[in-house]
């Protein structure tokens, strides 16, 4: 019987196109092997997915797309829950059925070498062990977020107070000391429906076969030693680690080149551009896009800077359903389109970041530190200015500037506004100072050192061979 591996990633663009790349990596090193990707309905909207889905569809004849039935969540659900982590752990949740289906009807023409969720889907674990597949976790973003998710329980039963009480600074073996409301913000609340399924998934992580992060070696050492070490489940087996990244979207199509924000990087100076971009969900309120446009203006500073419109009722700062065109003129200071022409471009809403980055005139990225923009912008040697917004952005932070040293800190207020003077003061650093310097030369090196990790031989290359192996040693072990 053929072999496959079957993938379910999250349906969020900030997981889903990792994996999927993962399946494609898999397969330049096993041709043989069928992958099998299930597709679960998306809880919220937040970057279209369906073309990077069809281009893959009709170029790679060895992975398939299973789109899993469609899941309703109950109603007023989504309205009533704080954080958009809950809505995917609930979509995932009930498609366990749908899951459970899918891999029975793979495994009558395939045998089934292994399973790989995503981290939010560790809910499928009990299907999984059902059905004797071997089951790992894919992690879409780094080790030191991995190793204190893995510590999380030791934390939870440590105190019984949440952690936004705890006004503290938390030592995670592998992790910089953290401070504890820079923790993922479903982390922060005890009561939270997100924090509970969190704790599940880092509770589980024993139960698994292993868990594949999508980072490299050389840039968080000391995270991958403290959890190859155990150090961050103190009180069960650790899970095995494959460090086998950076997996970053190949946009070989071309489909992005057109694009005008690329044409226009054409004619502007090498490295001279700053770019602002902030994710997938990333929003801002008027007051703040006013201020970031005071900021690049008085800096004078070319820039590139995707506009959203901003949130509006219960969308807390993230675009989770469908985005209107902004209207510039509305939004930004009067005649700051004008005044800027010269130097600057506003693109609405989405922009092709992948090539914007690894575009020569691209000097500067300021990023909400989502972990694919940063492996990006290190994949393209752009260094960074660390504006973290949801989800484990300023843990990212932490990590970025104190650790490995690849991005300057933005100061926000205790609210999180970032004031124009701000802005300025932080682009000219990164473009201007030595401290942009000494960032600039370190994301350079990184650079290098990711393409060496994926090179054979190369620590991630190696993680790969290794989890090759572990899928023999898995099967036979169910
Ligand atoms: O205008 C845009 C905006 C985004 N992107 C792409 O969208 C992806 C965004 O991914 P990421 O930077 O990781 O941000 P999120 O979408 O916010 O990703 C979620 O998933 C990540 C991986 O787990 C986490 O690190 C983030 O905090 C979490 O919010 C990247 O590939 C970007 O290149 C574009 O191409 N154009």
């Amino acid at each position: 019987m053929e072999e496959a591996i079957v993938l379910y990633p999250t349906p969020a663009i900030g997981h889903l196109i990792s994996m999927i790349e993962l399946g494609k990596l898999i397969l330049t090193h096993k041709p043989s092997l069928s992958i099998h990707i299930l597709i679960a309905t998306a809880p919220y909207s937040g970057g279209s997915t369906a073309s990077y889905i069809a281009t893959v569809s009709s170029t790679i004849p060895s992975i398939t797309f299973h789109n899993l039935p469609t899941v309703t969540l109950a109603p007023n659900f989504a309205a009533s829950t704080p954080n958009h982590e809950t809505l995917t752990f609930e979509v995932i949740r009930l498609n366990n059925p749908n899951v459970h289906q899918a891999l029975l009807s793979i495994s009558e023409s395939y045998s089934i070498q292994a399973f790989i969720m995503d981290f939010f889907c560790s809910q499928s674990l009990s299907v999984t062990s059902q059905l004797n597949i071997p089951a790992y976790y894919f992690f879409t973003s780094g080790a030191t977020s991995f190793a204190y998710f893995l510590y999380f329980p030791t934390i939870h039963n440590t105190t019984t107070k949440s952690l936004k009480e705890l006004n503290t600074t938390l030592n995670i073996p592998g992790v910089p000391p953290m401070p504890s409301s820079d923790m993922p913000k479903p982390l922060l609340e005890r009561t939270d429906k997100a924090y509970e399924y969190l704790l599940n998934s880092s509770l589980l992580a024993p139960k698994t076969a292993g868990a594949i992060i999508n980072t490299f070696e050389f840039l968080e050492p000391k995270a991958i030693k403290a959890i190859s070490d155990g150090l961050c489940m103190p009180d069960s087996p650790s899970p095995p680690i494959y460090c086998i990244g950076p997996l970053i979207a190949d946009r070989g199509d071309g489909s992005d080149s057109g694009h005008e924000c690329l044409k226009w990087l054409d004619s502007q100076p090498s490295k001279s551009v700053v770019f602002l971009c902030f994710g997938s969900l990333g929003l801002f309120s008027k007051e703040q896009l006013k201020e970031i446009a005071l900021g690049l203006e008085i800096s004078g500073k070319r820039f590139l800077w995707v506009v959203r419109n901003p949130p509006s009722g219960q969308s807390q700062n993230l675009a989770l359903s469908t985005q209107h065109e902004p209207d510039l003129d509305s939004l930004l200071p009067d005649g700051f389109l004008d005044r800027t022409k010269e130097r600057g471009l506003v693109v609405k809403s989405w922009a092709p970041q992948i090539a914007v980055l690894s575009h020569d005139s691209v000097g500067g990225f300021v990023t909400h530190c989502g972990w694919n923009s940063v492996l990006e912008a290190l994949c393209a040697g752009v260094p960074m200015i660390a504006w973290p917004l949801y989800a484990e952005q300023r843990s990212n932070r932490v990590v970025l500037v104190e650790e490995i040293k690849i991005a300057l800190w933005m100061h926000e207020s205790y609210s999180g506004f970032m004031g124009a003077d701000e802005v300025e003061k932080r682009v000219r650093e990164l473009m201007d100072s030595e401290e942009g310097d000494s960032v600039r030369k370190r994301v350079l090196i990184l650079k290098e050192e990711a393409k060496a990790a994926l090179s054979p031989g190369g620590s991630s290359h190696v993680a790969l061979a290794k989890l090759f192996e572990s899928w023999k040693k898995s099967q036979a072990a169910f």
